[in-house]
């Protein structure tokens, strides 16, 4: 295919050289890096093969101007930051205002927009047309601020000792919020950065950034995350409904010791009330059909697959809206017939075979991203990769 007509098919964002059998990509944005994806060679005919794939609709993802949160999630290493730093990118080249979270500890949008994007605060992205900003949270820090705002030494005693009650506390056991907070830590380290993000995204200053998009933590973690708030929801009000107990009991007491020390009501422990409310906000934001759409990020190999089903299936239950899945890192076709790349290529085709018959992913719109041979590292590789696979 002529390298021209592999171009418009591919990206306007990158010119095409012939460099003997093989085509250098170079970035035509000169404002962005001036210089090319350095050893990004493709055979011509491969790529736009693969560029045909799955579409993912991209202008349904664009269309509306009501705000839209994108949460793209998988398993470890299939690409879920470079997919969705290249979404980010996208909505950004299309006028949206954009913020992209990452929670990864690893820093890894810094790595994928090759921009020190570090320190929990919002920085802008250079080199993009709308307003990027980027946000890496360090979980750690979200989970001492959430930890402070709880009232790390709630614990019930202490609210028994408050109203005179501390002599029942050994049968009541000590539950304590704070080894509450720490026992799901994987968890709560990504609530406390989702529900932070929505702390601030909910501020009129904000209020402009019409597409919010997540990259978020392995897996396991997603899935912890997605149960936490029925977790914390369900633990808050037992501890809610053991003061209000406590409260009965004591007043029982007063009446028949007369006892002097008048028990008071025990007001609203307003801490855990925020820490109900955040929860509560982020559970609607992930279940919100019109709102929300969790993109599974995998990769052509069977655990890959096997692990995707699993997720989408949990992420049903939790009604959390999918429309989309991405296969990342497919081998493009080739003229060379190199033992390795054809047995690889025929396992793919498998696995995808695999995907068709999945009772969990085969209803999902299937979008095919082809594995370059350079990393996918700054503005021009992400545009690259957005114009493959966001179409
Ligand atoms: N289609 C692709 N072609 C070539 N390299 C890719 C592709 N997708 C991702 N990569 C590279 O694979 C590595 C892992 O990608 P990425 O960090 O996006 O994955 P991840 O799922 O977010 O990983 P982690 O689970 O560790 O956060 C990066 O070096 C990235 O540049």
């Amino acid at each position: 295919m002529a390298a021209s007509l592999l171009l418009n098919r591919v990206s306007r964002s990158v010119s095409l050289h012939r460099v003997g059998p093989a085509l250098v990509f170079s970035s035509l944005d000169s404002q962005i890096h001036g210089g090319r994806l350095s050893g990004t060679l493709f055979r011509e005919r491969s790529l736009a093969t693969l560029a045909e794939g799955g579409a993912s609709r991209f202008d349904e993802m664009v269309s509306a101007n009501q705000r839209k949160y994108y949460l793209l999630g998988g398993k470890g290493g299939v690409g879920k930051t470079s997919c969705a730093a290249s979404l980010a990118v996208k909505f950004a080249s299309h006028g949206h205002p954009t913020i992209v979270v990452s929670t990864d500890p690893a820093h890894s949008l810094s790595d994928s927009f090759s921009q020190d994007l570090s320190g929990g605060v919002l920085k802008p992205v250079q080199g993009v047309d709308s307003p990027l900003l980027a946000l890496e949270i360090t979980p750690e820090r979200m989970k001492e601020e959430i930890k402070s705002q709880a009232g790390g030494d709630k614990s019930v005693k202490n609210m028994m000792d408050s109203m005179g009650l501390g002599m029942f506390a050994g049968e009541l056991g000590d539950l304590n919020l704070e080894d509450m907070l720490n026992a799901a830590s994987p968890g709560i380290d990504e609530i406390a950065a989702i529900s932070k993000v929505l702390q601030f995204v909910e501020s009129p200053e904000y209020s402009r950034f019409t597409r919010i998009v997540f990259d978020t933590a392995p897996t396991g973690h997603t899935l912890r995350l997605l149960s936490l708030p029925d977790f914390y929801d369900s633990s808050i009000s037992k501890i809610t409904k053991l003061k209000k107990k406590i409260t009965a009991a004591a007043s029982a007491f007063t009446s028949v010791f007369g006892k002097k020390k008048e028990i008071q009501e025990p007001g609203p422990s307003n801490e855990l009330d925020q820490l109900k409310e955040r929860m509560e906000k982020v559970r609607n934001v992930f279940r919100g059909v019109d709102t929300t759409e969790f993109v599974i990020v995998t990769i052509p190999t069977v655990m890959a697959i096997n692990e995707s089903s699993r997720l989408h299936a949990s992420l049903r239950k939790e009604n959390v809206p999918v429309q989309r899945l991405i296969v990342n890192q497919l081998l493009p076709d080739s003229q060379s017939d190199c033992k390795f790349c054809s047995v690889r290529r025929k396992e793919q085709t498998r696995v995808l075979g695999l995907i068709q018959k999945d009772t969990e992913l085969s209803g999902l719109k299937l979008i095919q991203s082809p594995l370059l041979d350079a990393e996918i590292r700054g503005v021009p590789a992400l545009k690259f990769m957005g114009d493959l696979i966001w179409k």
